[in-house]
């Protein structure tokens, strides 16, 4: 289980302290898929970043399987089975597609047709990747399912997706969307998933949507979806402003 306590995060720019992250409370459950939502600048990439360890918050208190990981760097928090993709993924370069999947999975050689499986489950065709180096050459959306590809390898108990759908074409996304429902359906892990997509979102046992650096809502699918989706319709959106839905 994972629980952040009044979470804040904010910094200083001259005489003036922007708050980025307002007092966040929230309690994840284990095998629970959860989307973080909302508009731009919400605050969704920041929290995703002090429970991956990236940023340290200002305030409060996280707690991952009872322990307090508040002050903890990102190594020890991987080691207790937390990974983060980011939004836009690093390259590696001289490193290849097989070695990163290699090193991700922590065992000392992976077989071809378990480094196969991980980038099947992204939509990429193994024959022609596995071999290529994770440098400038390969697609901003080719390097985003490869790092998505990576967190699997790890299969750690607590994933974080940085917006997995930016940048991937409609049939990869196809496949992931599908990725991340057996992830859910098997309960091998936890998700926090961070994305605009109704496809992701009507997966959730969760959904929270950030706005101002705060959690504006938060509910099932069933219940935040057709008001986010009422919501980007009227063009007026009540997400923004923060009024009850
Ligand atoms: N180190 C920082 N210094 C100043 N401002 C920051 C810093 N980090 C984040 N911000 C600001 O905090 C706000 C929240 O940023 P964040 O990236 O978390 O938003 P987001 O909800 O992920 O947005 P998007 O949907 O566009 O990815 C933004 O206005 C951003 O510019």
């Amino acid at each position: 289980m994972l629980e952040l306590k009044n979470v804040s995060f904010s910094v200083t720019e001259g005489d003036e302290t922007i708050n980025i992250l307002k007092n966040i409370n929230l309690t994840i459950n284990d095998q629970c898929m959860v989307v973080f939502t909302g508009p731009n600048g919400g605050g969704k990439t920041t929290l995703a970043k002090v429970i991956m360890g990236l940023v340290q918050p200002t305030g409060g208190q996280i707690l991952y399987n009872s322990t307090d990981i508040t002050h903890m760097d990102i190594t020890a928090r991987a080691k207790l089975g937390i990974s983060y993709g980011f939004q836009q993924p690093p390259r590696f370069k001289g490193i290849t597609v097989r070695k990163l999947l290699t090193l991700a999975s922590g065992q000392a050689t992976l077989p071809q047709d378990q480094c196969c499986q991980y980038l099947t489950r992204v939509g990429l065709c193994s024959k022609d990747y596995l071999d290529r180096e994770v440098d400038i050459s390969l697609s901003g959306g080719e390097v985003k399912r490869i790092e998505i590809a990576t967190i699997l390898a790890r299969g750690d108990g607590l994933m974080i997706f940085d917006e997995p759908e930016a940048g991937i074409d409609l049939w990869s996304f196809a496949r992931l969307t599908e990725t991340f429902q057996q992830i859910h359906t098997s309960h091998s892990a936890t998700m926090i998933i961070i994305s605009h997509q109704e496809r992701i979102i009507s997966l959730a046992d969760q959904v929270v949507v950030l706005r101002g650096g705060e959690i504006g809502h938060s509910g099932t699918a069933e219940e935040m979806l057709p008001k986010i989706l009422q919501d980007t319709l009227t063009g007026c959106p009540v997400m923004n402003r923060g009024e009850a839905v």
